[in-house]
């Protein structure tokens, strides 16, 4: 790009992808962009105060249309005066709209803008460039935004409603259109699918681009019951015929969209070209520091070479991290169940436990699980009280005291978790040389974050009053056992972390184990909100030495007795071998096959199918009116047990959740303060920032049945054909998949919207998608899943980088804000609680990683059980809703995700034998 101060003002309509087009920009030209919101500004103020500093404005996506004047906030009267400017000969600076931009542009001159005969959105159309967009005489000395393009490009869609060509005015000439047909499902047909049969990540700081290339289609067909009957075409793009205004109806922006970064090219040189023509001087040649300070993100001082280590630091001198390998996997695995209950037999052993287990050992993303049974401290947190709960150990260290404090107004809870983190960076390590690599976690805070956090995190986001909370208690509430649970601010805090100092970090795939344990020889305090509270964390060296030296005594007298079995899901084999070997496993399987039972049974749904598809299908109606592109719908199903001690939980963890649904992100959490427990098994990683600053996010979105079933009643030669039969289904089922279109717009819709996420906490032009849809198989489902990566900026931490992209996209649709908005209403302002929010840790930052600063891992809420104090068990399950969504089988999905957590007929008979004589009495367990 050749326009050292060409200057350019973006303007976000709230759409997820605006901030995707700063990656369209060279990191070292960023300083001359501003991103503003609509409703930023008054339109006077941002006419004589902001405008005149700019060369060119672009004009983004968004929900809704532009006859709204809310939908488009300050663009409305921009556009209407670029038009009153244009129509009395005055100067007005090129625009270029996209999609509601594209349409709101379309509007003002006089067009018509009406519902699409076809709704798309995430798909590709092969668009069609016209000739005419390529010729520079006309009345226009301008080139064109499709300039030296080829003729037909893919392109990416997120529209309901279109311009209507037939009211185009006389001035704007359409530049492109694109034909209704299904050419990417007939070019998928031809593109070999991406199956990741490792499912290895051989290098984690890749920031490639995946390319998948779609050979288009020779002529314009249509699959059978695609809805699209008539060959018509779509108003994809046009041009002022004079002045240099244009407007593209699909996203340049888009990860799957080509030549998006030439459009912005041809963009500016056409923005350089009308300076010289008109004579146009800006009102500043840099844009001065109080301009720049007006964009949603700061893109001034992004360091393009950024990837070079910080310069060294000096070594922290308040706490040392002391680490031991006090087993050798050569010896043999030990069970994780039974390292699980040493470790509650040592002395200061509590029931706040921190286990992130890395439970399914053959995926690529386990290396360790983390596992700790006495913390620090423990916090939690309300949104709507403003208040943090501390509980910390008390002398004696068996029973734990409780603070509250109140947050000042405008405060966020995860600003003070970062600047307490801050005190934990370039710790040294003692007692070994360094850690290794992929040990991730050395000590810091492990928990949730709930989805309700939102309120704290989402930018724009204003919680309604239907979400206030209704207790009259809470403001006088002392803690006491029996208040616990008073109100849901309580009973399920939004936020809810412990900080562990000593803990066992086990290599899931060698079976090693070591001990670590934060050393603080002072016993020195630290400040946690402000000069509110604060915390002792770490240990004395002679403390970390003498439970070491225990732990060493302990883990030989464990071998001895447990070498793990270890964890492999049940085996499928056929049915007449297992009934012949009465196999166990199998016949357990088959026994829960025969028994097939619905959630809805034993558990209690906040809302039950008759009301469920009417919220599907109110979903579906906004997402036609352009309101929103996709809704991830959720609800809950809630079972109380009575009575379900620490214990028994414990037990039904190992013996239930991870064993039916061994998963990477599998997590055990409990927090006695409130009487909560987490059990997960989570597949979807939700954010990672590694040593290197590098961020990752996994979105899943698109899943479907491995085909498991014997093929032997169908007259099968024999064992080993009915095994290839079944390995070639179940390929077949993974290939569909991946060429279904459906699953792929729910699938690209998240990427773009984590893309734009990550754009916000990245150095936006280092985020990319190093793995675009590929196939990954699990036991019993095969999934969907992109990596989307990138440098996280010199001046974020993982909390920041976090509370930037949460709550996460693949719970909410696209465009996040209004989408999250529709859901409140869609399910009846309930909370989500835990569930749609994310578990994982933060971790601090250790001297022995060359930049010695913290890290963390988070995976997404999902096929998971809360218990609360009042031992209500809760399992939230949703699905993403897009305009081809059929209720039916969106419901029928519901019940399965909640059918992989849900306890299974045997584990039924185990609460029942577990429940104490006192507790009622149900008739189904
Ligand atoms: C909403 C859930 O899952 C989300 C929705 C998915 C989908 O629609 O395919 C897949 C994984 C999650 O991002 C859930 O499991 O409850
Ligand atoms: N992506 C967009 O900008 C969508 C614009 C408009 N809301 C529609 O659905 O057509």
């Amino acid at each position: 790009m050749a326009m050292e101060s060409l200057k350019t003002i973006i303007i976000d309509n709230y759409d997820s992808y605006t901030f995707n087009l700063l990656q369209l920009w060279d990191t070292k030209d960023l300083h001359n962009v501003v991103v503003i919101r609509n409703d930023q500004f008054e339109w006077e103020y941002f006419q004589e105060h902001v405008l005149p500093y700019f060369d060119n404005i672009i004009i983004s996506p968004g929900p809704g249309r532009p006859e709204n004047p809310k939908d488009l906030g300050l663009v409305g009267p921009l556009l209407e005066f670029q038009r009153r400017e244009l129509a009395h000969d005055r100067v007005a600076l090129p625009m270029f709209g996209i999609c509601l931009g594209f349409q709101a542009i379309g509007w003002t001159f006089g067009a018509k803008v009406s519902h699409a005969a076809r709704v798309v959105h995430g798909r590709l159309s092969l668009i069609n460039i016209l000739e005419d967009a390529r010729t520079r005489n006309g009345d226009s000395p301008y080139g064109d935004i499709l300039d030296d393009i080829p003729t037909n490009i893919w392109a990416t869609r997120y529209h309901s409603l279109v311009v209507d060509p037939k009211s185009l005015p006389e001035c704007l000439q359409v530049t492109a259109t694109c034909w209704e047909d299904d050419a990417d499902i007939l070019a998928l047909r031809n593109t070999p699918p991406r199956l990741d049969k490792a499912l290895s990540d051989s290098n984690e700081n890749s920031l490639r681009n995946d390319s998948v290339h779609m050979k288009p289609p020779t002529n314009h067909q249509y699959t059978e019951g695609c809805e699209a009957s008539l060959p018509y075409t779509t108003l994809m793009a046009f041009r002022h015929k004079v002045h240099p205004i244009y407007g593209v109806q699909f996203h340049p922006e888009s990860i799957c969209t080509e030549y998006g970064r030439k459009m912005i090219d041809n963009f500016h040189n056409i923005t350089e070209q009308w300076k010289r023509n008109v004579q146009y001087q800006s009102f500043a040649h840099q844009l001065p520091e109080h301009i720049s300070q007006l964009s949603v993100v700061s893109l001034t001082g992004l360091n393009p070479s950024s990837s070079l280590p910080p310069p060294p630091q000096d070594f922290n001198t308040n706490y040392a991290l002391v680490a031991e390998k006090i087993w050798n996997g050569s010896d043999g695995s030990l069970d994780t169940q039974s390292l699980f209950k040493m470790l509650q037999q040592q002395p200061g052993a509590s029931q706040s436990i921190a286990f992130l287990d890395s439970a399914r050992q053959s995926s690529p993303y386990c290396h360790y699980s983390f596992l700790s049974v006495n913390n620090a401290f423990t916090m939690t947190y309300s949104t709507l009280h403003h208040e943090t709960r501390i509980s910390s150990p008390d002398n004696n260290s068996k029973s734990r005291s409780t603070s509250i404090y109140t947050l000042p107004p405008q405060q966020k809870i995860l600003s003070y978790v970062s600047s307490f983190l801050q005190h934990f960076t370039h710790v040294p390590v003692q007692g070994i040389k360094s850690l290794p690599r992929n040990l991730n976690f050395r000590g810091g805070f492990i928990g949730y974050i709930g989805y309700e956090m939102k309120r704290e995190t989402l930018e724009g986001y204003i919680t309604p009053i239907k979400q206030r909370c209704a207790c009259t208690e809470h403001e006088t509430e002392t803690i006491s056992p029996s208040s616990l649970g008073c109100c849901q601010c309580t009973l399920e805090p939004d936020l809810a972390l412990h900080f562990v100092d000593k803990f066992l970090a086990i290599n899931v795939k060698e079976g090693s184990i070591y001990a670590i344990c934060i050393v603080n020889q002072d016993q020195q305090r630290q400040n946690l909100l402000d000069d509110r509270a604060d915390v002792l964390v770490g240990h004395t060296l002679e403390h970390a030495q003498g439970w070491l030296q225990s732990l060493k005594r302990n883990m030989y007298s464990i071998s001895k007795a447990k070498i793990s079995k270890s964890l492999s899901p049940p085996k499928i084999l056929c049915k007449k071998d297992a009934w012949h070997h009465n196999e166990m496993a199998t016949a357990e399987e088959a026994l829960e096959t025969s028994n097939r039972f619905s959630p809805s049974q034993i558990f209690t749904p906040d809302v039950d199918r008759s009301q469920y598809i009417p919220a599907i299908e109110e979903a579906i109606r906004l997402i036609g009116e352009g309101e929103t592109y996709e809704v991830c719908l959720t609800t809950h199903f809630r079972r109380n047990f009575g009575v379900l001690s620490p214990t028994s939980l414990i037990e039904l963890y190992f013996s239930h959740l991870r064993r039916r649904n061994p998963s990477p992100f599998s997590a055990f959490l409990s927090f006695p303060a409130t009487g909560l427990t987490v059990l997960s098994s989570s597949p979807e990683r939700f954010m990672r920032v590694n040593a290197q600053g590098i961020v990752e996010m996994k979105p899943i979105k698109g899943t479907t049945a491995r085909v498991r079933d014997c093929c032997c009643s169908e007259h099968v030669a024999g064992e080993r054909e009915c095994k290839r039969l079944r390995q070639q289904r179940d390929k077949a089922r993974a290939q569909d998949l991946w060429s279904d279109v459906k699953e792929r717009g729910e699938n690209l819709m998240i990427v773009d919207l984590v893309r734009n996420d990550l754009a916000h906490v990245c150095i936006p032009n280092t985020v990319t998608v190093p793995k675009l849809m590929h196939v990954e198989s699990y036991e019993t489902v095969h999934q969907l899943v992109s990596t989307v990566r990138g440098k996280q900026r010199s001046d974020a931490d993982p909390i920041q980088t976090l509370a930037g992209c949460f709550p996460p996209g693949s719970m909410t649709g696209a465009p996040k804000l209004r989408t999250v908005e529709i859901l409140d209403e869609l399910e009846g302002h309930i909370n989500r609680g835990v569930y749609s929010g994310c578990v994982g840790y933060f971790s601090i930052g250790t001297a022995d990683n060359e930049r010695g600063q913290c890290t963390s891992d988070f995976s997404v809420v999902i096929r998971t059980a809360v218990v609360n104090a009042r031992k209500e068990v809760s399992i939230g399950a949703g699905g993403a809703i897009t305009f081809l969504s059929k209720p039916d089988a969106e419901w029928n999905e519901v019940v399965l995700k909640t059918e992989s957590v849900v306890p299974s007929p045997s584990v039924r008979s185990f609460i029942a034998s577990n429940r104490s004589k006192s507790a009622p009495s149900s008739p189904l367990l």
